[in-house]
């Protein structure tokens, strides 16, 4: 019986969507819209091995970014007919663990928790209101990004500052972290093991799993700390705000808004893109801006390291992580003393598959794994809407 989830990843410029059979894996669709808000958006459909369905044209926002999804479905099909819809959602705050099926106090919680991560929350929120519209008689489902990181102990998530400000570290990616750290222990044949997951992508994150469960991760209160990304700056000086605030007027929401959106390889090279930025490795600023994000990753790595003890494998995913072997072996450079090595030819190779890519017998296993936040999210919706 083929029982197909709708899963959206609704992102901050893009939607993200497939139409998955969470038993098998298959996927009848898949599709993406890209640059929602600027002059030049592009929606690329696919269904089954034909051609993709491409538009592209401006969408100005979310809503019609998803209405020309629909219609994408309704020109090149598949038929859209699913038994449930899976949101991601990246901020469940200490409300939200387990995947849950949405009604209006979900929708409210996920409301009050926009201000935590205001280019996520608000348009997963846009997601599932429409498919509500679309699908009223099918349930939906939110997957958390913060879900896996709910095993954090006290001493990882507490910021050292004021308890009456009721803020900690959440951490997010946990789907993907949770999905991979899951496919390392099988790759490793080790039920629990120890790992260093580094999930590259436009958002990126480093954390420390220990016997399978997050230990400390580099995210923190919101999307913004720890490693460089595509446009956050990630770790910077907190009192960074208050020199901007003095030195150029700018008000906490304005610090905010540019660290996040024109903050990461943006700001240092021009491009958030990572394969336009080792395009650039030529010029300086582009030369800078890969030591300063490969160092970054580096230092989380020797700190999780410690944190630790032992570590089993480091993990790369994402779309810089699975694709970009340079950034692999910066990261990694210096490290043979703690048994983390490469092999040059395996790193180089270029595959979609799972892989070792560090010698056989190293003692530190360095994988590649690609992430499947979707296939994992239609997982746990089919699991909850038959459980329910
Ligand atoms: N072959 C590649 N080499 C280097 N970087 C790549 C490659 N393919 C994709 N990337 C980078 O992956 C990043 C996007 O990662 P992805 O995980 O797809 O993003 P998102 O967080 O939006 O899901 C971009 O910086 C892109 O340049
Ligand atoms: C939480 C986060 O950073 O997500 P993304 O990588 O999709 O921006
Ligand atoms: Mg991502």
């Amino acid at each position: 019986m083929s029982e197909p989830v709708l899963v959206l990843n609704t992102g901050s410029s893009s939607i993200k969507y497939e139409l998955i059979n969470p038993r098998t894996r298959a996927r009848s669709a898949r599709g993406l819209v890209e640059r929602i808000g600027q002059e030049r958006g592009r929606l690329t459909h696919r269904a089954g091995d034909g051609p993709p369905y491409v538009r592209e044209q401006p969408f100005p926002d979310h809503g019609e970014g998803l209405a020309a999804v629909l219609a994408a479905f309704s020109s090149a099909g598949p038929e859209l007919d699913p038994v449930a819809v899976g949101h991601r959602v990246v901020h469940g705050g200490t409300r939200f663990g387990d995947a849950v099926l949405v009604d209006d106090e979900v929708i409210a919680a996920i409301e009050e928790l926009a201000p935590l991560a205001p280019l996520h929350n608000p348009v997963n929120l846009t997601g599932i209101r429409l498919a509500q519209k679309v699908f009223p008689e099918v349930p939906q489902v939110a997957v958390f990004d913060t879900a896996f990181h709910r095993t954090l102990p006290p001493e990882a998530y507490t910021y050292a500052v004021p308890r009456e400000w009721g803020v900690r570290r959440f951490g997010f990616h946990g789907t993907s972290c949770a999905y991979v750290s899951r496919r390392a222990a099988a790759l490793l044949g080790r039920d629990d093991p120890n790992l260093i997951v580094l999930h590259l992508g436009n958002g990126a994150g480093a954390t420390a799993v220990e016997g399978g469960r997050s230990v400390d991760t580099s995210m923190g209160l919101t999307p913004l700390e720890g490693l460089v990304m595509g446009t956050r700056s990630g770790d910077v000086d907190p009192a960074l705000a208050g020199y901007l605030a003095r030195a150029e007027g700018l008000d906490a929401e304005q610090v905010e808004h540019a660290l996040s959106h024109r903050g990461g390889l943006l700001a240092l090279a021009g491009s958030s893109d990572m394969r336009e930025v080792r395009a650039r490795s030529g010029d300086d600023d582009a030369r800078l801006a890969l030591a300063v994000y490969t160092r970054r990753i580096r230092k989380y790595v020797g700190a999780y390291y410690a944190l630790l003890g032992r570590v089993d494998a480091v993990v790369f995913t994402g779309g810089v992580g699975e694709n970009d072997p340079a950034t692999r072996a910066e990261s990694l450079t210096g490290l043979t003393r703690l048994g983390i090595t490469l092999d040059p030819a395996r790193n180089e190779a270029a595959s979609h598959e799972e892989r070792a890519v560090s010698p056989d017998g190293a003692e530190v296993a360095v994988l590649v794994i690609p992430t499947d936040e979707e296939g994992e999210i239609a997982h746990q919706t089919l699991a909850l809407v038959t459980a329910s």
